[in-house]
């Protein structure tokens, strides 16, 4: 419950969704012991003080998944409550990057075509990037 006065603080985080070119999606597992737990994301993270929501991204996802970040455009934002937590994810769309996609932190990964996202379990804040993806290749 919040007992605060005023609004909940969100959190913001940078996710990115990252196109290998023939239409496939990076996606990773989270950690039994993280927020949202076993759910499968696109790989991202909070975004620290004094950092712009690019500078998080590429730094998240050099940790994560082991890729430097190319290019990258705004795809979307959303406020979710979960609750327990308030998140605000700015979703970048990555379009060129250097390396190899891999589960860096040992978390399970995969490439996935966009038209099989949806059979993945990922929080519920996710739902309107799968389904915007979803509606843009099918043109
Ligand atoms: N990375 C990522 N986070 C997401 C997604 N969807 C979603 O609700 N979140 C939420 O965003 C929040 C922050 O993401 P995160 O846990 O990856 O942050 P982080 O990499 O800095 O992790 P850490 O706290 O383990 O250091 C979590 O509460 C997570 O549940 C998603 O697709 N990708
Ligand atoms: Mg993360």
């Amino acid at each position: 419950m919040n007992t605060e006065a005023g609004p909940k603080k969100s959190v913001l985080v940078a996710v990115g969704v990252i196109e290998n070119g023939t239409g496939d999606i990076f996606i990773c597992r989270r950690g039994e012991s993280q927020h949202q737990a076993c759910k499968w994301e696109f790989p991202g993270g909070k975004v620290e003080a004094g950092e712009t929501v690019p500078q998080a991204l590429a730094r998240e996802l050099e940790e994560e998944i082991g890729i430097r970040v190319a290019s990258c455009q705004p795809f979307m934002r959303i406020e979710h409550d979960y609750g327990d937590k308030q998140v605000t994810l700015d979703i970048r769309k990555v379009t060129a990057f250097e390396g190899e996609a891999h589960g860096r932190e040992g978390q399970p990964s995969r490439w996935v075509p966009i038209p099989e996202l949806h059979r993945y379990d990922f929080p519920a804040a996710n739902a309107p990037i799968v389904h915007k993806l979803q509606l843009e290749a099918e043109g």
